[in-house]
C-alpha cells in the first residue's frame, strides 16, 4: 500500500496568535517530493510542527498507510542541536532506534553504514558531533532523520547549511530515496530554483496561508515573485532547457498587491 497525507484546514497559533491557519491540500502521494516555500516567519516550520504532531491547533492531518507507528512521519528541525559528548555513529543509532529497544541488529548497522555511505560521511563517524563543521552537523542531521525509514518526512531547510555541491548531491539523494521507498517527502527551501529542479510540487505559505499549490514550474512564477516574495523577476527556460529564475531585485514593501484571490480560489 502506498503511503497518503491530506491535509485538512490545518492551523496552529502560539498563544493567542494564529501562525497557520486553513491549510488543505490534496492527496499526496509516496515518492512526492514537495517544496514548501514562500518568506521569513510565513509559517513553513510551524506547520511542519502541527503536521508532525508537536504543536496543537485545528484541522486534521490525514496519514493513509499500511503500519502506523511513531516513526511514520519524522520532521527534521532547521536548528539541529546535538549532543556534543557523542559520536556520529552513536549519534545515529540512537536516532535509529528512538522508541525501541537498544540492541541493534546485524542489518540495522548495515543500513546505517550504507547512509552514512550514501551522504558521503562516513569518515565522520568516530568523530564527536561537537567538533563538526555546520555543514557536517547538518549531513549527520540528515542521517539520523533517514535511519528512522520515515514515510512521510519533513525537512526544514535541511540545505541551509550545505556548499552548492553537497545541496545538489542531497536533494538529488532525497529525490531518488522518496521514489524508490514511496517515500512522501516535504522540504522548506528558500533557493527556488533547487525547488524547481528537484521536486515535483510547490506549495507555497504567505502570512500562515497556503497561496498556491501545484506543479513547480506552474506555481513559481512571476506573480508569487512579486506579491509573495516581493521580488520584481520571472523565470526563463535555462539553455539545458530547465525552468530559471531571473532576478532584478527586491520591490518596495507596501507596494505589492495581494496574491490574486483567484489563483488561491483555484487551488
Ligand atoms: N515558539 C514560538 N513562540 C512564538 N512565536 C513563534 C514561535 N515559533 C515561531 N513563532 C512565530 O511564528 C511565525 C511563523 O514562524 P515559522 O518559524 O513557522 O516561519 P518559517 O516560514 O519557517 O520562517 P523561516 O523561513 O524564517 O524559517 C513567526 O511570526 C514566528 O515569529
Amino acid at each position: 500500500m502506498v503511503t497518503t497525507l491530506r491535509l485538512e484546514d490545518l492551523g496552529t497559533r502560539y498563544g493567542r496568535t494564529h501562525v497557520v491557519s486553513g491549510v488543505s491540500t490534496p492527496v499526496l502521494t509516496g515518492g512526492d517530493v514537495i517544496a514548501v516555500i514562500g518568506p521569513n516567519a510565513a509559517g513553513k516550520s510551524s506547520l511542519f510542527k502541527r503536521v508532525a504532531g508537536l504543536a496543537k491547533g485545528g484541522g486534521k492531518v490525514h496519514v493513509e498507510t499500511a503500519n502506523y507507528s511513531r516513526n511514520t512521519i519524522c520532521y527534521m528541525p532547521q536548528d539541529t542541536g546535538s549532543n556534543a559528548v557523542l559520536s556520529v555513529y552513536e549519534s545515529v543509532i540512537l536516532a535509529a532506534k528512538q522508541g525501541s529497544s537498544l540492541r541493534v541488529q546485524a542489518e540495522e548497522l548495515a543500513r546505517i553504514d550504507d547512509i552514512l555511505a550514501a551522504l558521503r560521511i562516513s569518515d565522520l563517524a568516530a568523530r564527536n558531533l561537537g567538533e563538526l563543521s555546520g555543514g557536517q552537523r547538518q549531513l549527520v542531521a540528515i542521517a539520523q532523520t533517514l535511519v528512522r525509514e520515515p514515510e512521510i518526512l519533513l525537512m526544514d531547510e535541511p540545505t541551509s547549511a550545505l556548499d552548492l555541491h553537497r545541496q545538489m548531491e542531497v536533494l538529488s539523494f532525497m529525490r531518488d530515496i522518496a521514489k524508490r521507498q514511496k517515500m512522501i517527502v516535504l522540504i522548506a527551501i528558500h533557493d527556488l530554483n533547487h525547488a524547481l529542479q528537484y521536486c515535483d510540487h510547490a506549495m507555497a505559505i504567505r502570512n500562515g496561508r497556503m497561496v498556491a499549490f501545484g506543479e513547480c514550474a506552474k506555481v513559481i512564477d512571476r506573480d508569487l515573485l512579486r506579491d509573495v516574495y516581493q521580488v520584481d523577476g520571472h523565470v526563463e527556460h535555462n539553455s539545458l532547457g530547465h525552468p530559471h529564475i531571473v532576478l532584478r531585485g527586491p520591490l518596495t514593501p507596501g507596494t505589492v498587491a495581494e496574491y490574486p484571490a483567484e489563483r488561491i480560489a483555484a487551488q
